[in-house]
């Protein structure tokens, strides 16, 4: 599956991006509360009036602190999932988890690049996605983290062996040299930002990115 990042698209024209993306399976929305990452995007009523003219699931990426508080929120404004960091939450992730599917939407969980999986193998049997961070969350344009790999591979193990059951999303400098190093290693979601608002023609590059993935896997 591919989920074009709207964080590279353009701001002032956001339903134009969003449906030039229409091919893609997910639109990723990053929302960044210059706290838990150094940027500052958007918040729950922007993502309403995206949901409103997205054909496609939304997969909120909150990168922001206290999401306990925040996400169920972006559950009720119809996103498909919501994914909070594990570094960001004060208590016990699978509340969020259940507070999210409560509200109708698949729950995630995303760990940034240095923070172990083996931490949360328990707890990621309450989620039905893990986003595993392959830059530092914050920017798109960032140079893709292939030390991060053996934490994708580890994941497609516990599900292939029955101990989770989730899709392994990658996030963060996935383009045309990239993706295939991360499908080998077993993710099924990819989040594109520049790589598909970048291009030309976007919907050829998610075309491109599918059959690559589809290829290595
Ligand atoms: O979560 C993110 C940054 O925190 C973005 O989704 C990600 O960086 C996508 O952008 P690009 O594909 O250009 O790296």
């Amino acid at each position: 599956m591919i989920a074009p990042s709207l964080l590279s698209a353009d701001f002032a024209r956001l339903a134009d991006e969003v449906a030039r993306v229409a091919d893609a399976d997910w639109l990723h929305v990053d929302v960044m509360d210059a706290h838990f990452v150094p940027n500052l995007t958007l918040g729950r009523p922007v993502v309403e009036a995206i949901q409103a003219v997205s054909p496609i699931p939304l997969d909120c990426h909150l990168m922001i602190e206290a999401p306990e508080r925040w996400a169920p929120g972006y559950a009720e404004v119809g996103a498909g999932n919501v994914t909070v960091h594990a570094e960001a939450c004060t208590g016990d992730p699978r509340d969020v988890a259940s507070d999210i599917r409560a509200a109708g939407a698949l729950a995630g969980l995303a760990l940034k690049p240095g923070t172990p999986l083996e931490r949360y193998e328990d707890v990621l049997r309450d989620f039905d996605t893990l986003l595993v961070m392959t830059v530092e969350p914050g920017f798109g344009g960032q140079a893709f983290m292939a030390e991060v790999l053996p934490k994708v591979r580890r994941a497609r193990e516990l599900v292939d062996t029955g101990h989770l059951r989730l899709l392994v999303e990658v996030d963060g400098g996935i383009n045309a040299d990239t993706i295939e190093q991360a499908a080998e290693a077993g993710a099924d979601v990819f989040v594109a930002g520049s790589a598909v608002y970048g291009a030309d023609d976007p919907a050829r590059a998610i075309a491109a990115l599918r059959a690559q993935a589809t290829g290595a896997a």
